[in-house]
């Protein structure tokens, strides 16, 4: 097979603020887990299990998920828009994966992810950017290997340039009725992010860096056109 060929997954990235999140059990792959849902920002988690991690109780204690101390049930499922099957119990978890797909589920099963309509990848976090990084499930460790190695490399100036980015792209946006012109102005503008190096604070205004855009865009139509 190409290097290049389908692994079958398609990427996409999820928002799951406002939408129910279940888990079925409380261990370590649990909790893991229920992190990245609460980085992503999760405000309706709902935990089912008879016993949890340290970490785990304190997060239902302040609140930030609901815990149900007691066995998975297959109504669980019912308000569910997302499940976790991470419980020890693998017959349960197989369970979990056809009541899923029945319902239109998105779901992880940690025990047998084939069986399951999504995997977790592991991911870096800069401001706007998310880089995510999976080996398909042929080596959950490679994949966290491959996060530290990258993690030195996108730096946190990426997130400052993305939010720079948003604001021009914005004010391009109100201000630039040239469709074909616009798209090189924010073409050539993600490449100049890229490469710079951003003053920590001060010396950022949106309006002066899109003047200059534009010349610079205009400048090599120019040259196109006479060179
Ligand atoms: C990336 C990460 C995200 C996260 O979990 O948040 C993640 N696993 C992480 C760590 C990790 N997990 C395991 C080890 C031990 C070493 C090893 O086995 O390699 C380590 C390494 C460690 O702990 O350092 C064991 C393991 N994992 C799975 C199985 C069951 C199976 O294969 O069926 C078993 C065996 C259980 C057993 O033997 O009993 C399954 C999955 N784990 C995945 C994701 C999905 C695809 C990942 C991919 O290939 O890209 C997939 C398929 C489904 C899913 O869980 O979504 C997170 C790193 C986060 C970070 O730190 O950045
Ligand atoms: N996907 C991954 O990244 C990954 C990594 C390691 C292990 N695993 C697999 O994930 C599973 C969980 O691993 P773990 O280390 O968290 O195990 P664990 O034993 O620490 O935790 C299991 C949890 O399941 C709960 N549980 C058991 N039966 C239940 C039921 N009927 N209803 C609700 N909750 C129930 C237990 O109370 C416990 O909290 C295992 O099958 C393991 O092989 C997956």
């Amino acid at each position: 097979m190409e290097s290049s060929a389908s692994n079958g997954y398609y990427p996409v990235a999820l928002r799951v603020a406002g939408r129910r999140c279940v888990i079925a059990g409380g261990g370590r792959v649990a909790e893991r887990k229920l992190n990245g849902l609460l980085e992503a920002g999760a405000d309706d988690v709902v935990l089912i299990s008879p016993d949890v991690t340290e970490a785990i109780r304190r997060l239902a204690e302040e609140g930030r998920i609901r815990w149900e101390r007691r066995t998975f049930i297959v109504s669980d499922l019912s308000d569910a828009w997302l499940v976790v099957a991470a419980t020890s119990d693998r017959t349960l978890n197989g369970l979990i994966a056809e009541e899923a797909d029945r319902h239109r589920l998105l779901a992880n099963i940690a025990d047998d992810y084939e069986r399951g309509s999504y995997i977790t990848p592991s991911v870096i976090r800069r401001g706007r950017l998310l880089v995510s990084v999976t080996a398909t499930g042929a080596s959950p460790a490679f994949a966290r290997a491959l996060k530290d190695d990258l993690e030195a490399k996108v730096g946190d100036r990426y997130g400052m340039a993305l939010d720079r980015l948003d604001e021009l792209r914005k004010l391009a946006q109100t201000t630039l009725q040239d469709s074909q012109m616009r798209l090189w102005v924010l073409r050539l503008a993600a490449e100049e992010a890229l490469s710079k190096e951003w003053p920590e604070s001060g010396g950022y205004d949106a309006s002066a860096w899109l003047k200059h855009l534009v010349e610079r865009v205009k400048g090599g139509l120019h040259n196109e056109q006479h060179g």
